[in-house]
């Protein structure tokens, strides 16, 4: 079970761990974004956001993180505008998050964490017949980032759920629900080229870093505390501080679509 806190550290030359990432990667995930040195792109569109609720499929814990699975067989949930030249359909969101509301979230802002991050994952169906070929290409894959900080009531019905899939690998019906209701409804957001924060860590995801967080209660970040990396019967582990590591921003320019 490849455990967050295993995936990320391949043995080093020298016996010393080095962080696992794309050798010769110019576009890693997660990064710090400094306010100050992100660039104002007047040309950004607003980002346009349609999700079908009735497209929700299930929830369940995939021994990484809990997520949120779609029907991305046809265009009925996706999001277009913002940095996209396509529209993108949404698969599946999830969320990374720590042991305690200091740290948690991956990008960071002017290097503060949030205590967690919030992904909704889409593919350009529009160019690539599969989710699996998108997250090959550059231009394959958009993810919606929201940062979560402690006091919110969307996260209930999400939260409700969870203790029905403590364990890795356990699955329920999730049959209604509209994510929009988790993103803040300021348009303002940060974009930048990177990759997949978890294998196979392809420089395919266009991201859109929205610049207000949600609120959220501190029990319902409890409740994705107890959830657990370990299937039913292994010795528990407890699914936290499944979040990678910052990634160096190398020749990369983050731009914002407000001044
Ligand atoms: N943190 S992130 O960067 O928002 C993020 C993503 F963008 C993802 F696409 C995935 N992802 C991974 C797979 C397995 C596929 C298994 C078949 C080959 C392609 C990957 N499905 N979705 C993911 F897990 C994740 F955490
Ligand atoms: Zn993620």
């Amino acid at each position: 079970d490849w455990g967050f806190s295993s995936v990320w550290f391949v043995p080093g030359v020298n016996g010393t761990e080095s962080p696992l990432s794309i050798p010769g990667g110019t576009r890693q995930s997660p990064i710090n974004i400094q306010w100050r040195d992100s660039v104002y792109d007047p040309f950004l569109k607003p980002l346009k956001i349609s999700y079908d609720p009735s497209t929700c499929l299930h929830i369940w814990n995939n021994g990484y993180s809990f997520l949120v699975e779609f029907d991305d067989s046809t265009d009925k949930s996706i999001i277009m505008g913002g940095p996209l030249e396509n529209q993108y359909r949404l698969k599946q969101f999830h969320f990374h998050w720590g042991a305690i509301n200091e740290w948690g979230s991956e990008h960071t802002v002017d290097s503060k964490f949030y205590p967690a991050e919030l992904h909704l994952v889409h593919w350009n169906a529009v160019v690539y017949p599969t989710f699996e070929e998108a997250v090959m290409e550059g231009n394959g894959l958009a993810v919606i980032g929201v940062f979560l900080k402690v006091t919110s009531l969307y996260m209930k019905t999400l939260v409700d759920a969870l203790p029905a899939i403590k364990h890795k690998d356990t699955i329920i019906e999730f049959d209604v629900f509209d994510p929009s209701c988790l993103i803040p409804s300021c348009p303002d957001y940060w974009t930048y080229a990177g990759s997949l924060t978890t294998p196979p860590l392809t420089e395919s995801v266009t991201w859109i870093i929205k610049k207000k967080p949600i609120e959220v209660d501190e029990n319902q970040l409890e409740a994705f505390r107890m959830l657990l990396f370990t299937s039913d019967g292994e010795e528990e582990k407890r699914m936290v501080d499944n979040f990678r590591p910052l990634q160096p921003l190398m020749d990369r320019t983050v731009r914002s679509s407000f001044q």
